[in-house]
C-alpha cells in the first residue's frame, strides 16, 4: 500500500517557538484511521499540525502523495487535507449551515457559488453527525459538543482524501464518541483519517496508532500488536490496562494505583 502521508527525518516546532519539540521522526502513514496517542506535552497537536501543512518543517519533509507538503499552495493543500482545530471556534454570527459549506469553499474558490451538489454534501455531513435538526441555529449559541459536531461537519463536507482531527472527540456524550468512532471507521475504509486522542479506549478502536512520547515517536502499529501495547504501557507509566473484549480492546485507567 502506498503511504499517503510521508514524514522523512522531520523536525517542527509550534507556532512561537524557537526550538523544534518533535527531531527525527519517520513516519508512514496511509489509507485507514490512524490515532496519534501519548502524553501531555507529546507533541501530537504539533505534529498534526505538520501534517496539516500549518507549520513549515524546521528540518525534514513531509510528503502527501510523493509531493512536498511546503511547496504545494495553499489552494492544493485545502483541497486534499480536512482539518479539525483542538480549540473550537465561537463562529461570529454564522449559521450551522453556514459554517458547515465552509467547508465547500476549497472546491467552489472564492467566487463559486454552491451548487446542488455541494448542498447536497453540505446535508450529508450534517446528517452524518447529527447537527441536521440545528442548522440554522448561530454556531456561537451551541453547547461544546454540538460545536464540536458541527465543526466536525465542516470538516467532511471539504470531502478530502485525508482527514486530521485533533481530539475530535472533546466535549461529546459517550452515543456521540461511538457514533464518531464509526464514522471514522467507515470513512477509514475510503481515507486517510488521522486523529490525535486522548482516550486510550477510543484510541485503541483506530485501524492503527503511533505512540508519541518527547517528541518521538515510540511505536507505531495495529491495535492489537503486543508493541502498541508495551509501549503505552511503557509511556503512561504503567497508570493503565489494556485487556481484550471479543474483537475490540479496552484501554482503562489503573485505579488500583490509587490505593
Ligand atoms: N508556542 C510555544 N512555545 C514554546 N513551547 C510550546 C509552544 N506551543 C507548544 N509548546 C510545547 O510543545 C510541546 C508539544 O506541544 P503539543 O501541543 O504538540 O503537545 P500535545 O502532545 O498535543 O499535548 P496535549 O496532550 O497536552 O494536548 C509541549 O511541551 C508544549 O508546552
Amino acid at each position: 500500500m502506498t503511504a499517503l502521508l510521508d514524514c522523512i527525518d522531520l523536525a517542527l516546532a509550534p507556532t512561537g517557538s524557537a526550538d523544534p519539540v518533535l527531531q527525527h521522526v519517520h513516519l508512514s502513514i496511509g489509507p485507514g484511521w490512524t490515532a496519534i496517542v501519548g502524553p501531555n506535552g507529546a507533541g501530537k497537536s504539533t505534529l498534526l499540525r505538520g501534517l496539516a501543512g500549518l507549520l513549515a518543517p524546521r528540518a525534514g519533509q513531509i510528503r502527501l502523495e510523493g509531493r512536498d507538503l511546503a511547496a504545494m499552495t495553499s489552494r492544493e493543500r485545502a483541497v486534499r487535507i480536512a482539518w479539525l482545530a483542538q480549540q473550537a471556534e465561537a463562529g461570529g454570527d454564522l449559521t450551522v449551515r453556514d459554517v458547515v459549506m465552509l467547508g465547500r469553499l476549497p472546491q467552489q474558490g472564492l467566487f463559486g457559488a454552491a451548487s446542488a451538489q455541494d448542498h447536497a454534501v453540505v446535508a450529508q455531513a450534517m446528517s452524518d453527525t447529527e447537527c441536521a435538526d440545528w442548522a440554522d441555529r448561530r454556531l456561537v449559541d451551541l453547547s461544546g459538543g454540538e460545536r464540536q459536531r458541527a465543526l466536525l461537519a465542516r470538516a467532511l463536507a471539504v470531502q478530502a482524501p485525508v482527514l486530521l482531527l485533533d481530539e475530535p472527540t472533546t466535549h461529546l456524550d459517550a452515543p456521540h464518541q461511538v457514533a464518531l468512532v464509526r464514522l471514522m471507521r467507515q470513512l477509514g475504509a475510503s481515507r486517510t483519517v488521522v486523529s490525535v486522542l486522548h482516550d486510550l479506549g477510543l484510541a485503541l478502536a483506530a485501524d492503527r496508532l503511533v505512540v508519541l512520547a518527547h517528541g518521538q515517536v515510540r511505536a507505531v502499529g495495529r491495535r492489537d500488536d503486543p508493541a502498541v501495547h508495551a509501549a503505552l504501557r511503557e509511556v503512561f507509566g504503567g497508570a493503565i490496562r489494556i485487556e481484550r473484549l471479543g474483537d475490540e480492546w479496552l484501554a482503562l485507567p489503573d485505579l488500583r494505583l490509587t490505593r
